[in-house]
């Protein structure tokens, strides 16, 4: 028996003429690894944004552990548990690393923040500790603008650790990485769904989605078309069609 966690119902968002997100339900499961899979600008960054609160729905409704969630600003999302990392991974650049995971952690809104030297001690040992189990120890007093590609992918990933946060929204937390970040990428994500964290993954190497993800969601033009099992989504051939840019022409 899994979890449910997070559930959306008919999230749908527009801008001006285009159709974003058309509907989109989608429920995500403690200890289950969820891939938003889709051709480019089928709308899965924009249902990130619908539920973490960077970006209002026009209509339907997201719920986490039974509680709605639509209105709430990304912060008050952020303390209902969910991490999110971005594809631009929006980091401090000018902070050292050891900032920028320790700003991870500060999950209240910024002018409130429990106090005291305890609690202060508390947030820097798990800054600490998701800087070792991204293997970035070593550069934790490095400016993140100083960092190589794959150290930034692994310092959005501690800030996301850090956050101790049992829902994780990634966007393309992956892309770029060679063969040896991904695996060590993977170790993280597994570690995760072995704690129980229900983690949602927007990527397109599809190599990572058949090994990480428990369940697919196949999106295209702001719609889930299909949703289940990778092997038997992956194997489908008018959603290869789609995904890889040979979309059936509709009839005149
Ligand atoms: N802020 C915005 N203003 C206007 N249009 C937007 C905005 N954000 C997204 N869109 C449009 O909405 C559609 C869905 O975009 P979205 O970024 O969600 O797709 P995606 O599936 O994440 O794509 P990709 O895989 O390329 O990242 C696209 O047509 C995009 O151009």
């Amino acid at each position: 028996m899994t979890t449910e966690v997070l559930r959306t119902e008919n999230l749908s968002r527009s801008f001006g003429g285009v159709q974003a997100v058309a509907g989109v339900s989608l429920t995500l499961h403690a200890g289950a690894v969820t891939a938003l899979v889709g051709p480019n600008g089928a709308g899965k960054t924009t249902t990130f944004n619908l539920i973490t609160g960077n970006l209002r729905a026009d209509s339907g409704t997201a719920a986490i552990r039974g509680k709605p969630i639509m209105g709430l600003k990304p912060w008050q999302v952020a303390r209902l548990g969910v991490a999110r990392s971005f594809q631009d991974l929006r980091l401090f650049t000018h902070m050292t690393v050891r900032e920028n995971v320790l700003a991870a952690t500060e999950t209240a809104s910024w002018f409130w923040q429990p106090g005291g030297s305890t609690a202060r001690r508390a947030r820097e040992a798990r800054a600490d500790a998701a800087l070792e189990a991204t293997g970035l120890s070593a550069l934790a007093r490095a400016r993140a603008i100083d960092l190589a590609y794959a150290e930034r992918k692994f310092l959005s990933m501690a800030r996301i650790l850090a956050a101790e946060a049992d829902i994780w929204l990634l966007d393309e937390p992956a892309s770029g990485l060679d063969l040896a970040s991904r695996t060590r990428f993977g170790q993280l994500l597994k570690d995760a769904q072995a704690r129980g964290v229900a983690i949602c993954l927007i990527e397109h190497n599809l190599d990572v989605v058949v090994e990480l993800s428990n369940r697919i969601a196949f999106l295209d033009q702001g719609k889930v078309l299909a949703e289940g099992d990778p092997d038997a989504i992956l194997k489908d051939p008018a959603l290869a069609a789609i995904y890889f840019g040979d979309r059936p022409q509709e009839a005149a």
